[in-house]
């Protein structure tokens, strides 16, 4: 899965800007602020969900502009697109071949991995962070866990809506959302169990050098089946409209993450180790989605070849390439890219491709 051409208008600080990949690397170079990172975000905001910095539609429209913008792209021969217009900044519109589409269809087409600056403490940080990333390691295999996951979260904000409601709660009408929610959460758990014992696997034959391999466990409270989580949503509605909230289910998941090698917990091990082993996660799962979709998601790798001494970065590159992967990378010189040679397409940004 490959973008030949990204067009941007009005993007940020992007008025107008074609790109057109010649090479698995992507290489994007350029003092800061000259927009690499704005160029990352464009593409995460082809895949479902609210792209790499989850910012508001209306912070990404060009600040001195129509105040709408586009991001269309060209994948194996497939345009896709998506954007707001300025009568209606509140409404992502989504386009696939010139046809009318919503977000969740994108994720029959494309499937997009990030690790940014901001994912350094993934580990440490609070849980959603680690659930969104869960959910798009999901959503690269499987294309409908973005619908199950939509239908999900709206039936969970609609049983707490019922829960805390001033007139009480209609017990019928919190029958027929629980059921909802526990068709689509059971979905949900099975496909997050699904893509974790696959790369469990994948895991296995991991190189462990230089990046260590993760051991990876989901968390979570409460039942799995959808029958089970029924019933026991049933039992919690009292405690549940105590804290105004919908308290268990797939909702409030945890992925735990240890060093296989030594069994440090991911958020003791210093901000490298942890990068380290986001790295060879995400190298695993790439060759994952490839063998089992017949083609790897984009990569998006916002400032990591900085981060890495040169025998890292080039064994990192070498990796990625093992992988058929397109990789979009950003770092503030050109040099940082040497080792890919031949495979990396550098861009000057802002600048010409
Ligand atoms: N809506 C917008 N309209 C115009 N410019 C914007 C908008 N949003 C952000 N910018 C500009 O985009 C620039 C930041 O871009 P970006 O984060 O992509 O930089 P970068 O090249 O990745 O930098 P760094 O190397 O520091 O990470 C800033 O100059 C910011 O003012």
């Amino acid at each position: 899965m490959a973008l030949s051409r990204l067009t941007l208008t009005e993007f940020r600080n992007h008025v107008h800007l074609t790109l057109t990949p010649q090479a698995p690397f992507i290489a994007l170079y350029g003092a800061n602020g000259a927009g690499k990172t704005n160029i990352l975000e464009a593409v995460s905001l082809l895949v479902p969900g609210r792209g790499l910095r989850r910012a508001a539609l209306s912070e990404m429209a060009y600040s001195a502009g129509s105040g709408g913008f586009s991001i269309s792209a060209e994948l194996d021969g497939t345009v896709i697109g998506t954007g707001i217009d300025a009568a209606q900044p509140e409404r992502r519109k989504v386009r696939i071949n010139s046809a009318n589409a919503t977000i969740n269809n994108l994720a029959e087409w494309i499937s997009a991995i990030w690790l940014t600056p901001a994912m350094d403490r993934l580990f440490v940080d609070g849980a959603g962070a680690r659930r969104r990333f869960l959910d798009r390691l999901v959503l690269a295999l499987e294309p409908n866990h973005a619908r199950n996951s939509s239908r999900y979260e709206k039936a969970v904000q609609q049983r707490n809506r019922i829960l805390t409601s001033p007139d009480g709660a209609d017990p019928l009408w919190l029958d027929a959302i629980e059921a909802q929610m526990a068709e689509s959460g059971a979905a949900i758990i099975e496909a997050r169990a699904r893509m974790l014992q696959s790369l469990a696997v994948q895991l296995d034959h991991a190189p462990t050098d230089p990046f260590p391999v993760p051991a990876i466990i989901l968390a979570m409270d409460g039942p799995v089946s959808a029958d089970d989580l029924k019933a026991h949503w049933r039992t919690t509605r009292r405690k549940d409209a105590g804290a105004g909230r919908t308290l268990t289910g797939p909702h409030r998941a945890d992925l735990v993450v240890h060093n296989r090698a030594n069994g440090q917990a991911a958020d003791r091990c210093s901000t490298g180790e942890q990068k380290a082993l986001m790295l060879s996660l995400i190298l695993a799962h790439a060759a994952l989605v490839s063998a089992q979709r017949g083609a790897p998601p984009i990569l998006l790798l916002d400032e990591v070849a900085a981060h890495l001494d040169p025998d890292r970065r080039a064994a990192l590159f070498a990796r990625l390439g093992e992988t058929g992967a397109q990789v979009w990378m950003t770092g503030t010189e050109a040099a940082l890219f040497d080792a890919i040679g031949p495979a990396a397409h550098l861009v000057a940004v802002p600048g010409v491709g």
